[in-house]
């Protein structure tokens, strides 16, 4: 396929930096791509394993001459990375992000935005528990959503050739808006994140008591909180702080939810519980017909591919 962009630079050279990388690579959809990370040692293992064509020492040189900037550094970082690319930007280059919260990405990146450069805020709903240069893989954006949330009067031009380049990855692109966005994603993936952190953090407690026994005995449902809940702190870290708002709001939800299920534990009320997981699992059921469900077998997961399940595998 033809290149999309003649040249991107990636700002943040971790999983999702990664993946796009070697996805663009194997589509052939940029005529060059540059890659910075803040850390010295982040960009020596870019170097060494070649995860991009040309890894630079300053962030200004990474994205002069790009006419894609993609940040993707964690949400709590992406105002400052912002502030200090703005002045090399080219004209015309359009610029978007990766992070997993929207609203506040926007707050802090549009005010450096130079008024001649598109900026295309976007998520992809795609990750694994794994971070760092070492992580990404081609496959990991195939059947997956990446939703795009451009504020009000953004070049539609512009937003169709990202969107271009994002189905050439091989995943499905649509459209929101940030506030919304930022609630749906507390809902399927911001909470439950901090479910499975808690859950955890629940076992680590009680350890003492079971002894090694929880590790040992780790059922299928308590391992993948275990994979959700190695994820990366700083990432996550940002995640709650940036969307505060949304996943209180669910969390809220979500306690009044627990407390109705823990009565209905106490009074022995099976009819509530058994009409209740009937629920849920017309919802599951409902995701895969829906051909939601990006569980199955072949997900192209190339070298450096990490091992084991998916959380919704
Ligand atoms: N991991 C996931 O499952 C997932 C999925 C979708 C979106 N996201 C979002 O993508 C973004 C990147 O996540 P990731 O999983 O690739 O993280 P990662 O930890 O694998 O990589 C982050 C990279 O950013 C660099 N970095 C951190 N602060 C920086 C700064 N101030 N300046 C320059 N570089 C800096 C780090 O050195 C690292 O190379 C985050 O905003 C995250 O919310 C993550
Ligand atoms: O599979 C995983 O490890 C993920 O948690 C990926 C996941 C999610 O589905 O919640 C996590 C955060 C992102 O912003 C997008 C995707």
């Amino acid at each position: 396929m033809a290149a999309v962009y003649d040249r991107v630079a990636l700002i943040g050279l971790g999983l999702i930096a990664g993946s796009m990388s070697l996805a663009m690579r194997e589509a052939g959809l940029a005529g060059e791509i540059v890659g910075y990370a803040r850390s010295p040692e982040t960009r020596d293992t870019a170097r060494e394993i070649g995860l991009v064509d040309h890894v630079t020492d300053s962030i200004a040189e990474a994205v002069s001459g790009a006419d894609l900037v993609v940040l993707a550094v964690p949400v709590g970082a992406m105002g400052v990375v912002a502030e200090q690319i703005a002045p090399h930007l080219m004209p015309g280059a359009t610029l978007t992000d990766v992070g997993s919260v929207k609203q506040a990405v926007i707050e802090a990146v549009l005010p450096h935005v130079p008024q001649d450069v598109h900026f295309i805020p976007g998520h992809p709903l795609a990750g694994t528990e794994h971070s760092g240069p070492r992580s990404g893989f081609a496959g990991l954006f195939r059947q997956r959503w990446w939703l795009l949330t451009p504020p009000e009067g953004t070049d539609p031009g512009a937003v169709e050739r990202l969107a271009g380049l994002i189905r050439a990855m091989g995943a499905n692109v649509e459209q929101m808006d940030a506030p919304h966005h930022d609630l749906v994603l507390a809902v399927t993936s911001h909470t439950p994140h901090l479910i499975a952190y808690t859950m955890v953090g629940v076992a680590d407690h009680i350890k003492r008591i079971t002894e090694s026994e929880v590790v040992k005995y780790s059922a299928a449902g308590f391992r993948d909180f275990t994979r959700i809940a190695a994820s990366d702190p700083t990432m996550w870290r940002d995640v709650f702080l940036q969307n505060k708002e949304a996943v209180l709001d669910i969390l809220g939800r979500f306690t009044e939810e627990l407390f109705v299920l823990q009565r209905a534990i106490r009074m022995g009320d099976g009819a509530h519980l058994h009409e209740y997981f009937t629920r849920t699992r017309a919802i599951r059921r409902g995701i895969i017909e829906a051909g939601q469900d990006t569980s199955a077998p072949d997900f192209g997961r190339g070298q450096g591919a990490p091992a084991g399940p998916r959380k919704d595998g």
